[in-house]
């Protein structure tokens, strides 16, 4: 049986996770699992059906049986279009808090690894490369500083049209990323064989290429 191939790209908010995994997926030709989004969904599907972020039993459940729909672009939940309305920082927190619970953790897993199909798979999140994918051949923890990562979710929040402030941007990302790094299940970590990448003063381009490298050097790109 031949092993189906993962890249995984994990990183704090804002680091360029998202973009550096569609373009790299794009490049190669191979899937793309956003395991963020995951959480954000499942966020906001709690918040639509009245469901406390402490009410563990019922946010699996939902976990479990999440009704959505991904369609190129578009992310679908009981076919209304989410796509945008997941992105705001305030679904962010909530999903930060949820995917501090040991359940919801569990009830996501065979959902995430239902994204490895052939010819291979590209995966970002907080724990890609330490615990859904820890045989993955490319490892990457992508990082940058916390205030170029609070000016590039800026710029993007404020080109999409939300209403945002700076300041409370920054606190809001500092004390998501406080509570990623500090539970006690998955935490942000890199895994030990991750190529820490920092971004801070990369373009896209660099970084991207950064990582297509490390896929060549490892036989990954055919
Ligand atoms: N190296 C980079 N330099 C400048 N801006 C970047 C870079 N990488 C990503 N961005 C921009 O920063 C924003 C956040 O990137 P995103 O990929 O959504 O981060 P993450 O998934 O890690 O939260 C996007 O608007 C993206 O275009
Ligand atoms: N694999 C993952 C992905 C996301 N999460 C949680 C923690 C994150 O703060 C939220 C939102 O993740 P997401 O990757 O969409 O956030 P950013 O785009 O990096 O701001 O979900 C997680 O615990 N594990």
């Amino acid at each position: 049986m031949s092993v189906i191939p993962v890249i995984t790209i994990d990183g704090p908010s804002g680091s360029g996770k998202g973009t550096a995994t569609a373009l790299v997926a794009q490049a190669l030709g191979w899937n793309l699992l956003d395991s963020g989004a995951l959480y954000r969904i499942l966020a906001l599907a709690a918040e639509q059906s009245g469901i406390a972020r402490t009410n563990e039993a019922s946010l699996r459940t939902l976990a479990a049986q999440l009704p959505v729909e991904f369609t190129g672009e578009r992310i679908l939940l009981n076919g209304a279009d989410i796509s945008r309305a997941i992105r705001s920082e305030t679904v962010g927190t909530f999903a930060s808090e949820i995917a501090a619970l040991p359940s919801v953790r569990e009830g996501l897993l065979k959902r995430q690894h239902a994204f490895r199909e052939l010819p291979g798979l590209v995966a970002d999140g907080r724990d890609m490369g330490t615990v859904i994918f820890p045989e993955a051949p490319l490892k990457v923890f992508l990082t940058a500083s916390a205030e170029e990562r609070a000016r590039r979710r800026y710029l993007q929040l404020k080109d999409s049209g939300e209403t945002v402030n700076l300041a409370d941007l920054v606190e809001e990302i500092r004390a998501r990323d406080e509570r990623d790094i500090n539970r006690p299940i998955a935490p942000l970590k890199p895994a030990e064989d991750a190529v820490v990448l920092d971004s801070t003063t990369m373009t896209i381009e660099q970084v991207v290429n950064h990582i297509l490298s490390e896929a060549t050097s490892r036989g990954l790109t055919g």
